[in-house]
């Protein structure tokens, strides 16, 4: 077997994120794509003693529960890889790979409670990003995904399952527009052109659709011919209403949808969508759960996995538009949410107040340089971090709170799995797991995890000896929260735990292990300021510490 062979052979099994993995003359071969039982025939591009890597050239037989795609993209568009799968079936073959893979990353028994559904098959997603470029080399430009193993070609998916008509008629006049008008797409290895992308956000519930088409700038780009794609939006049949129309320019190399400044040409820059009962503003940019059904199954699995709430503070953490911190608002006794899009935050504190919410505060920032400094310290503590999970040094500063309860959800389940090792390296244990299909037709799943923290005799004997633990007298007066929230209220200054537990250490306060000890060599510290020293003398000195 060597580089560039061809081969044939019959699927084994296909591992996340959409690895299959195939037998031939006793050596494992690694290919993307593919479904269990499917011959097919493979290009080998990397050998090795024991395994090779190929690419899929051809599916020569299907696999038995193989049907005719549902998409008539499927195969072309690089979207979608289920859609030759019963939908029942993409459940099992999702499931069966996150099983596998959770079992690996969990260090003891757990409850395993299955994937939900989502509640629409086709039609589910509530925003697209559609792609201007050519159809092939030097084809004719058109608009929608790229090809599957594609950097530069794009289809056009004008019948797309997995989106509503509504999507597929914005589609089609834009395209047309933009033909008509003989200008160019933005070609991202020559930078030059101008049509980049079109964003359409749809509400599920409220039927709001907004709109916005990214290009480079340029001065051909005037008013009045913006005026006539507007026009002819606003034209067309749709079951859901065109709230606003806006036209981002995006100057970058990078080719995402990045906003470089807006316009709105008709309407507003947000829609509204709704969940669970509350009302969500949500601008062009913010992260909001991309199936809004599926959204609330998800929730509903975190608001039960959270258990009991009442008089405790919950830490959001990655917050987006606050959609998790205000369904948790209703029933805690106050809520927290970070974030790191600043749009977002705004948006997120303007869905609180017109869903009445006034025990939910939300900050702008990364999560690793912000927790520390929040006034509260969390009672329990929900993680919804990006696809990349949560950076190592701020899943340390989130377990050193020590809360009860984390619940953990993961678009990217290799990322959870790789978090679950510190977690579970520093006292809590995984509970239950379930998977919630927000992606039908698609290889991606989310997945909700309970992590408890282990019972505290057993966490002692691992980690401190017990006389490190016991509270002195002086330090169980006043909690790390209170002395935060009299320093704030008095000094409007915000302190850490790490300042509270340097200043307590300066006064002889005995502390507990993990506030004044890093197990790390050669940590940084920061070290505490002398105006913030001071205030922290003074809430001693109320709480009679000192
Ligand atoms: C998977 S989304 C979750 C959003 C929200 N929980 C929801 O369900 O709509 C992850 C969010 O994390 C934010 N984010 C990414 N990196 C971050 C960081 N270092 N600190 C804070 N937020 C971050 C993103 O902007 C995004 O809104």
């Amino acid at each position: 077997m060597k580089k560039g062979t061809v081969v044939e052979g019959i699927v084994e099994t296909v591992e996340f994120p959409n690895k299959g993995k195939l037998i031939i003359d006793g050596k494992q071969v690694e290919v993307k794509g593919g479904i269990a039982g499917q011959k097919v025939r493979v290009a080998l591009n990397k050998v090795k003693k024991d395994s090779a890597k190929g690419r899929i050239l051809e599916v020569l037989e299907p696999a038995p529960e193989e049907i005719s795609p549902r998409c008539p993209h499927f195969g072309q568009c690089g979207g979608c890889a289920y859609q030759n799968l019963p939908y029942q079936e993409q459940l099992h073959l999702k499931e069966r790979q996150l099983r596998k893979m959770m079992d690996q990353a969990v260090n003891r028994e757990y409850v395993w409670e299955g994937i939900s559904p989502s509640p629409k098959e086709d039609g589910y997603r509530n925003k697209m990003e559609f792609s201007f470029g050519d159809a092939y080399k030097d084809g004719p430009l058109t608009l929608g995904m790229h090809k599957k193993g594609s950097f530069h070609d794009i289809v056009c998916v004008e019948d797309c399952r997995i989106v509503d008509e509504d999507f597929r008629r914005i589609l089609k006049e834009t395209l047309s527009f933009a033909e008509e008008t003989g200008l160019p797409y933005y070609h991202r290895m020559r930078h030059e052109g101008i049509w980049r992308h079109l964003l359409i956000r749809r509400g599920e519930k409220t039927k709001e659709i907004l709109v916005d088409l990214v290009t480079a700038s340029s001065p051909l780009l005037t008013e009045p011919l913006l005026k006539k794609w507007v026009d002819r939006l606003l034209e067309l049949e749709l079951s859901g209403t065109i709230v606003g129309i806006l036209h981002t320019k995006n100057d970058s190399l990078a080719d995402a949808v990045i906003d470089e400044g807006t316009d709105t040409l008709y309407g507003r820059a947000y829609f509204y969508e709704e969940l669970l009962g509350l009302k969500f503003q949500i601008t062009p940019f913010s992260f909001f759960q991309t199936n809004s059904l599926g959204a609330e199954v998800l929730y509903e699995k975190v608001r039960e996995y959270i258990g009991e709430t009442k008089d405790k503070v919950i830490f959001d953490l990655y917050s987006g538009t606050g959609t998790i911190a205000q369904m948790l608002a209703e029933v805690a006794k106050q809520v927290v949410g970070v974030e790191i899009v600043e749009e977002a935050v705004a948006a997120a504190g303007e869905n609180a107040r017109s869903n009445g919410l006034k025990n939910c505060t939300f900050w702008a920032g990364d999560v690793l340089k912000v927790i520390e400094d929040l006034p509260e310290l969390p009672d329990l503590i929900v993680l919804d971090p990006p696809r990349d999970g949560v950076h190592p040094k701020a899943l340390e500063k989130i377990i050193s709170f020590g809360v009860e309860k984390i619940v953990y959800i993961a678009c990217k389940p290799t990322s959870l799995a790789r978090d679950l090792e510190m977690l579970q390296g520093r006292g809590y244990q995984v509970e239950k797991m379930a998977g919630v299909d927000l992606f039908p037709g698609t290889v991606h799943v989310e997945t909700v995890a309970l992590l408890s923290k282990l019972n505290v005799d057993k966490h002692i004997s691992v980690e401190v000896e017990l006389d490190e633990l016991d509270l002195t007298s002086a330090e169980s007066k006043a909690t790390y929260a209170q002395i935060k929230k009299y320093i704030l209220e008095k000094f409007d200054l915000k302190v850490s735990t790490l300042y509270i537990a340097q200043i307590k250490k300066k006064c002889g306060i005995a502390l507990r292990e993990h506030y004044n000890k890093s197990k790390k060599e050669k940590q940084v510290i920061p070290q505490c300021t002398p105006e913030k020293e001071e205030a922290i003398m003074d809430a001693l000195r109320h709480f009679k510490m000192i």
